[in-house]
C-alpha cells in the first residue's frame, strides 16, 4: 500500500488546473496546489471480481498476458456512474455474454498492481439453463466451465511449472494473496453455488 501511495505522489507533482506545483502534507494524504489552492487526494478505482457458478461448476477465464495455464475469476473497472451490482452485470455479459443473478458479496481487498485499486468480490448464479460461453476474445484468450474436483486439484498446485507434462502446464489458480483465490476457495468450501439465496 505505501508503494501505491508513494506512485500516486510521484504522478501527481504538478496541479491539473494550472500547472504549478503541488505539495503534499506532512501526513502524506493528499497534495495541496499553493497557486490554485486545489486539493488532490489519493484515487483507488472500483474493480468488480465474480465468481460466476452454474449450481456444480464455476466459470474461469484467462488474458493472454496472463502466467501460462493459470485461469482466474472474471475482473473488471467499474464505469462513472455504475453500482456494483450493474458492474458485474456489465462485465459478465460483455466478457462471456452470460446473464447472472443472485449477486452475493463475499470480501474486498486493495490492489496495488499496476495503479490502486479496490476489488469488490462477489459470488453469481448463472441464469438457469443459460450457461452457453460466448468469449469476447479482445478482453480474454479463453473461458470456460469448471468442475469442484477440477478446482480442488488446481487450487493444491502450488508451482504448477514443475509438474508440467510434455512442455504443457496445467490449469492452475491465482496465488493466496490474490481475492481471486479467496473467491474461488470460498466457493469450493462452502458449495457457494448452493448456498446464495433463491
Ligand atoms: N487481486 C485479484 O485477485 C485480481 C486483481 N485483478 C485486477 O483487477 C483490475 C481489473 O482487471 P482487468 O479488467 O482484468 O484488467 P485489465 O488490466 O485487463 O484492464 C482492462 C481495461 O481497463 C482499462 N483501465 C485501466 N485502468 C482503468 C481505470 N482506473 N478505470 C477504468 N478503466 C481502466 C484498461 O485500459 C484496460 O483496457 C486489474 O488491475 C487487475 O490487476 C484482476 C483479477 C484478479
Amino acid at each position: 500500500m505505501a508503494q501505491a501511495l508513494l506512485r500516486w505522489h510521484d504522478a501527481h507533482q504538478f496541479c491539473s488546473r494550472c500547472g504549478q506545483p503541488t505539495e503534499k502534507n506532512v501526513a502524506g494524504s493528499k497534495r495541496v496546489c499553493p497557486a490554485s489552492k486545489s486539493i488532490y487526494y489519493p484515487q483507488m478505482a472500483p474493480v468488480v471480481i465474480t465468481l460466476v457458478s452454474d449450481g456444480t461448476r464455476c466459470l474461469l477465464a484467462r488474458q493472454s498476458s496472463f502466467p501460462k495455464g493459470m485461469y482466474s475469476a472474471l475482473a473488471g473497472f467499474c464505469d462513472i456512474g455504475e453500482s456494483v451490482e450493474e458492474a458485474v452485470h456489465r462485465e459478465v455479459a460483455e466478457e462471456v455474454g452470460l446473464e447472472v443473478e443472485r449477486l452475493q458479496y463475499s470480501a474486498s481487498q486493495h490492489w496495488p498492481f499496476p495503479n490502486s485499486s479496490l476489488m469488490i468480490a462477489c459470488h453469481a448464479a448463472v441464469k438457469p439453463g443459460h450457461t452457453e460461453i460466448k468469449v469476447n476474445l479482445r478482453e480474454l484468450e479463453a473461458a470456460a466451465w469448471f468442475t469442484h474436483d477440477e478446482v480442488v486439484t488446481a487450487l493444491k498446485r502450488n508451482d504448477p511449472y514443475t509438474q508440467q507434462q510434455n512442455g504443457t502446464v496445467p490449469f492452475w489458480l491465482p496465488p493466496k494473496l490474490a481475492i481471486a483465490h479467496h473467491l474461488i476457495k470460498e466457493w469450493v468450501e462452502k458449495s457457494t453455488c448452493s448456498t446464495v439465496p433463491a
